[in-house]
């Protein structure tokens, strides 16, 4: 058996949805049915998404139709998922979900009170019409996730870093919380490249990447959009505190101990801080963040310098 959760979905839409005779959850609520029915409907409606979590929460519905659940919990680690639906239970029952070999997570239901035996042969039965469905959604997402990834630092690439960035600054401006911006480049690089050689200047770049992904809360928030050039988006954070992760960001690179030919290659990272103004486009943030940059490469390197 296998269990997975969420993400990213290529979903049918309603219409097709009502052609093959699923009308809303809402609408159909939870009417009992049989098991070899609710199989064969979970068949086919748990195909039409490719969204992990959205699969599992519509197997956690249906599955009510036939065995009460209070709750169904669900993580995989290798894609980072994790869900909870409902409410926590005492009783329950844990499923390591697998299809030749491959894990495809651990999935829990949860109850008040005691499953019977002939409950858990159904919920293992229908466990069943989920396997290949979850399994799609799980390669989706792996297929999302890679295509969004730098190889060389295992950052966010630049496609992640326009998506995240737009999602956050509208995020932040409707929730009105703070947002800011670390843009940095390292200093000199082309001198790294040219004293140790160009896979040398690659370990560097693996090893400032980790620096900063070591420091920050949030690892998924570090962007590498460019050769050399890092983008640190701090949710949630005002001026005053970004300079401060600024500065111990730049600290932390100055202190890394990267070796080459037997030396020790001196490195550092110039900063630019910006934090979002009000109806501030992502546009001109990342402008305001990168003209700081340039100043901070312009008084010296190896600082932080914040917007105007
Ligand atoms: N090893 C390696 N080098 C890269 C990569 N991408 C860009 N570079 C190098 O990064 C260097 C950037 O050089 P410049 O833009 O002149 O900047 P710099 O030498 O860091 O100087 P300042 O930014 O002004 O401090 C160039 O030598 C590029 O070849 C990469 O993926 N790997």
């Amino acid at each position: 058996m296998v269990t997975t959760s969420q993400n990213n979905t290529i979903d049918f839409d309603a219409a097709k949805l009502q052609r093959l005779g699923f009308a809303s959850t809402n609408a159909r609520s939870l009417r009992p049915i049989g098991l070899a029915q609710l199989r064969q409907q979970l068949g086919l409606q748990l195909q039409t998404s490719l969204d992990a979590e959205r699969t599992l929460k519509l197997f956690f519905t249906e599955v009510q139709r036939l065995v009460a659940l209070d709750a169904m919990g669900y993580q995989h680690g290798t894609s980072d998922l994790r869900l909870e639906l409902g409410e926590r239970a005492t009783h329950s029952a844990t499923y390591r979900l697998t299809h030749e070999g491959e894990q495809l997570g651990e999935l829990v239901f949860r109850r008040r009170i005691r499953f019977s035996d002939e409950e858990l042969g159904q919920l293992e039965s229908l466990l069943a019409a989920l396997i290949f469905p979850l399994r799609n959604a799980l390669l989706y997402r792996a297929a999302i996730q890679s295509a969004m990834r730098d190889p060389l630092t295992d950052t966010g690439n630049r496609v992640a870093m326009d998506q995240i960035l737009k999602r956050e600054v509208d995020l932040a401006r409707r929730n009105l919380q703070p947002l800011s911006l670390l843009m940095l480049d390292l200093d000199h690089f082309k001198q790294v490249n040219d004293t140790y050689g160009h896979s040398a200047g690659d370990e560097v770049l693996k090893a400032v990447a980790s620096t900063l992904k070591q420091l920050l809360r949030n690892v998924d928030m570090v962007f590498r959009y460019g050769g050399e050039e890092f983008l640190v988006l701090l949710s949630g954070t005002a001026a005053e505190s970004a300079n401060m992760v600024g500065e111990r960001l730049r600290q932390a690179v100055e202190e890394l101990q990267c070796v080459a030919q037997g030396k020790t290659i001196d490195l550092s990272i110039s900063l630019g801080c910006a934090t979002l103004l009000p109806s501030e486009s992502v546009e001109s943030l990342l402008r305001r963040a990168d003209e700081a940059l340039y100043a901070a490469k312009r008084s010296g390197r190896n600082r932080v310098t914040m917007a105007g």
